[in-house]
């Protein structure tokens, strides 16, 4: 049993985690939302999980740190120096980061790694995905992660081989490069498409998420999975066993 602390509180997700902590072996320690104490929540809690905003990430690594308490980020819309951040911060602290916590999705990646490694470049990949209305960062990190996990399976650099937001006379597709296109409506909670087309073929791997409860759970089991590891940056493929 762990004390959850959740950054994010009063978001689609911080509700949906609460919920989920309500419902299984797991207790609150504290939840925060902008502008609160976020070190004084990792002081009382085992493992803090954020799914909250970019601009929150650099408090809340220093919070982690400042309590020695592991950090999972579900957060999405990271930039690079996000990313370095991160990187500094797992030198301290265990950290996973991920932009989707399902089984379903870590297992798609790993589909995808496979079957881009064995087509080879010929293949072209594209990914399609589609969230609510509400979501603010396209390409959703679910895409972008898909996407690394068919650049590395290539050996190519993700945002060097990227084609995203196609308008216009784009001229044809590059070589090799890996294509992103978001789409936003409704109440979807998260469907996304990796078709890898070929010449007259087509494969297409894909995972719909029904609820957020889904997302919900599998940052609890990788919360959990977190405390007491070494300093580190961890992956749900890790958690999973993938
Ligand atoms: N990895 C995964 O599996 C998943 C990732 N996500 C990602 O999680 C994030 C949150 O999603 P969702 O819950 O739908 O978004 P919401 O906008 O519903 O919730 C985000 C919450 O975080 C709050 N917040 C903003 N800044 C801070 C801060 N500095 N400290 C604490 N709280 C803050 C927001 O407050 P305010 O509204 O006042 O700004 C809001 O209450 C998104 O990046 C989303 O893409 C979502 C689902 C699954
Ligand atoms: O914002 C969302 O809702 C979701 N965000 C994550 C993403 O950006 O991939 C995960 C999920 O698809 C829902």
């Amino acid at each position: 049993m762990a004390a959850i602390g959740i950054i994010g509180r009063d978001g689609r997700m911080g509700q949906a985690i609460a919920a989920a902590v309500e419902e299984g072996e797991h207790t609150l320690a504290g939840a925060v939302d902008k502008g609160e104490d976020v070190a004084g929540l990792a002081d009382r809690s085992d493992v803090l999980i954020d799914f909250s905003a970019p601009a929150a990430l650099e408090g809340n690594l220093h919070a982690a740190i400042g309590a020695g308490v592991p950090l999972l980020i579900g957060t999405t819309g990271l930039g690079e120096r996000h990313h370095s951040a991160i990187d500094d911060a797992a030198r301290a602290v265990p950290i996973l980061q991920t932009g989707n916590t399902s089984l379903g999705v870590t297992m798609l990646a790993k589909l995808v790694r496979e079957a881009a490694q064995a087509l080879g470049p010929d293949w072209d990949v594209e990914i399609v995905e589609m969230h609510h209305r509400k979501k603010v960062d396209a390409p959703s990190g679910t895409a972008l992660l898909l996407g690394e996990a068919a650049a590395e399976a290539r050996g190519i650099d993700l945002d060097t081989n990227s084609e995203r937001g196609r308008d216009g006379v784009t001229g044809e597709r590059g070589d090799g490069s890996i294509g992103f296109a978001s789409l936003r409506g409704g109440t979807v909670t998260g469907d996304h498409s990796v078709i890898l087309a070929g010449q007259n073929e087509r494969i297409v791997l894909s995972h719909v998420a029904e609820d957020r409860a889904l997302f919900a759970r599998g940052a609890l089991t990788g919360g959990a999975w977190l405390i007491g590891r070494e300093p580190g940056r961890y992956t749900m493929e890790n958690v999973l066993g993938l």
